[in-house]
């Protein structure tokens, strides 16, 4: 099993951003590769994210670093010489409000302290410019180009892995949040809710990120269709239903972070669950009828994690 030949059918399970992202990898590569998802990328939580590479909610490890910075010499070669995948090198400040901020992830980006007068009374923070995702276009057009190497998608809910052995010799679980039931060995995987509300661009290019506002998590991700605004971070909580009380908490501190942002139509409103995990989860996993890697648990993080984990994964096959 694994070897790359005609007897080999790969099976990715998860049509976000991370199975896509797999999926586009390995057929890169000239393999076999099938999508089966019983939701479409952009029904995913993938699709509802902000979706900017950033660490956030995520493990943080050497391991983890790798990917990250994979994932964004990846993002920006696309952002940079493919323009229709609706990837943008964004400017913008990342507020802080702790006296040590994690400041780690400058190592790979440029980056220099932020003008006071741009930040909150009482607040540090840090410019830079990093990949932001259009996900309504990039999704379907990772999609599109899985499609182009040769990958298919079928439609269909899994419920035990070891029974897709006589279709397939390998099988890859991008599940997201529901990862862990699915392969049935894993309690691990918290749903860390997020909302967010979608307004009309009134003209802005920057983003805001103020993740440790003390009124809420607090975000404006400016979009080419839209500004996200957000959010929140909910261990446990698991209604997709926006919460308006929610919402409007969510306009306020984003007014506050950029008044621009204030009245602007509302265009949308969505919620994610966010596959938490104290650390993610790729691996093979053994006692399986047919080989399986397990590829789920990125919090936060899935866009900013996921060419680095499809790199990681193409390495392990
Ligand atoms: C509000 C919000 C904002 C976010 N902002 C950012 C951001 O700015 N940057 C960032 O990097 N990340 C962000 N994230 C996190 C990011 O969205 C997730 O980490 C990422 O979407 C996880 O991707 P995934 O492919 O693992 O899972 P998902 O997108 O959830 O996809 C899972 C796929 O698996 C399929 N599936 C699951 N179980 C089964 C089954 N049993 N049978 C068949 N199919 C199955 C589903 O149909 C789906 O296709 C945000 C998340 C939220 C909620």
């Amino acid at each position: 099993m694994g070897d790359a030949g005609m007897s080999e059918r790969i099976a990715v399970i998860g049509a976000g951003v991370i199975g896509l992202s797999i999926a586009h990898e390995l057929a890169s590569a000239g393999r076999a590769v099938t999508v089966l998802a019983d939701a479409a990328p952009l029904e995913t939580t993938s699709a509802v994210a902000g979706a900017i590479w950033f660490p956030y909610a995520a493990e943080r490890s050497p391991a983890v670093d790798a990917m990250l910075e994979a994932s964004l010499r990846r993002m920006r070669t696309i952002a940079l010489e493919e323009p229709d995948a609706g990837v943008d090198l964004r400017s913008g400040i990342i507020v802080e409000r702790t006296p040590d901020p994690d400041r780690a992830w400058t190592q790979w980006v440029e980056s220099e302290p932020a003008d006071p007068a741009e930040l909150p009374a009482g607040a540090t923070g840090v410019r830079t410019t990093v990949p932001l995702a259009t996900m309504s276009v990039y999704l379907p057009w990772l999609q599109q180009r899985c499609a182009g190497l040769g990958v298919r998608f079928e439609r269909r809910a899994i419920d035990d892995v070891d029974a897709l052995a006589g279709e397939w010799s390998t099988a890859i679980v991008a599940a997201g949040v529901r990862g862990g039931a699915l392969l049935g060995d894993d309690d691990a995987v918290v749903p860390i809710r997020g909302q967010v509300v979608r307004v009309a661009n009134p003209g802005i290019a920057e983003f805001r990120i103020d993740d440790d506002n003390p009124g809420g998590l607090a975000y404006v991700l400016p979009r080419r269709d839209c500004v996200v605004l957000g959010g929140t971070a909910e261990p446990g909580a698991t209604s997709l239903a926006p919460d308006p009380a929610t919402e409007a908490g969510i306009l306020e501190r984003c007014a506050a972070l950029v008044p621009e942002v204030a009245g602007q139509p509302i265009v949308s409103r969505a919620v994610g669950l966010r596959p938490g995990r104290s650390r993610l989860r790729i691996e093979e996993v053994p006692g399986r009828a047919l080989r399986v890697i397990a590829a789920y648990g990125h919090g936060g993080s899935g866009v900013t994690l996921s060419w680095g984990t499809a790199e990681r994964v193409a390495g392990m096959l």
